[in-house]
């Protein structure tokens, strides 16, 4: 009972953990209201006066977004969870991965270089059309993580369902809502909310591309582990919903369009 106790508890503190650094992202990523942003350093200095601090600032900011990949990426795979097991009770496994996420993710807002050269500048209507592209990523990626399972997706579910003495299910297949318009939405939402803004600096585009790399790779390794769950209805799922850009944007594969119909053809 104290054990199961324990495991909730620490499944509620790695929530709360992951709410401080999803709610810091919101500012660091928009410039709004934290003390240190992607473009602002604390003392509100600039730090890349010079090419080699112009070097120093693109190399930590590289290692600190790499760090962030290889624990996100490594922790998520299968063969991580099934080795972790062997010390880890399943109950906290997935609190775990959030916690070392958020705690990665607070580091690099923290030991981030601003490089504040800047790359574009729009104002009035296009910046104000940013500006609500910007949030509306914000909003999809939320959104979505309760569209397949919020509280699965950060751990509190299975904490729960252990503390309650049941056995923790396996992952389910969900394809609610703006998972019916594409695969990935969450990683959809953060993608605008990276890209879409006002002011671009050199800074804010070497978070964007490397993290618009890193999702492209991540979303391979995470469709190749969800095929050898699901099979047949997860490549089923594929074919007919896109990845991330909406069919409104996209050509139908070859294959799902009609064919011509012949002259001749009844009607
Ligand atoms: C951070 S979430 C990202 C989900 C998805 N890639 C997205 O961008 O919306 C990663 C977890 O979601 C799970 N997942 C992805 N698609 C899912 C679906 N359609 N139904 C249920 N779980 C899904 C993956 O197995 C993984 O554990």
């Amino acid at each position: 009972m104290i054990s199961r106790l324990l495991i909730l508890l620490y499944a509620i503190v790695s929530y709360v953990i992951f709410t401080v650094s999803f709610l810091y992202a919101l500012g660091f990523v928009g410039n709004y209201v934290v003390p240190k942003s992607i473009d602002m350093s604390i003392d509100k200095s600039i730090d890349v006066g010079s090419p080699t601090d112009l070097s120093v600032a693109v190399v930590v900011n590289l290692l600190l977004m790499s760090l962030f990949a290889i624990q996100h990426s490594v922790m998520a795979r299968p063969a991580f969870k099934r080795w972790s097991a062997k010390f880890l009770p399943l109950a906290c496994q997935r609190s775990t991965y959030v916690l070392l996420s958020s705690l990665v993710l607070l580091l690099l807002f923290w030991q981030w270089r601003p490089i504040p050269t800047p790359i574009w500048q729009a104002s009035g209507t296009v910046a104000w059309l940013l500006i609500g592209v910007h949030w509306l990523g914000w909003l999809i990626a939320f959104a979505s993580t309760h569209m397949i399972d919020h509280f699965d997706l950060f751990g509190l579910r299975q904490a729960f369902v252990a503390f309650r003495g049941s056995e923790i299910p396996g992952q389910s297949f969900r394809t609610p809502l703006l998972y019916k318009i594409v695969r990935h939405p969450i990683m959809l939402g953060f993608l605008l909310a990276f890209w879409a803004t006002p002011e671009m600096t050199a800074g804010h585009l070497l978070f964007a591309l490397a993290n618009t790399a890193y999702i492209l790779i991540a979303l391979q390794f995470e469709e190749r582990d969800l095929i050898a769950e699901f099979g047949m209805t997860y490549q089923q799922y594929r074919h007919r919903v896109p990845m991330l850009v909406p069919r409104l944007f996209t050509r139908r594969p070859a294959d799902e369009r009609q064919p011509p119909r012949s002259a001749g053809a009844p009607r």
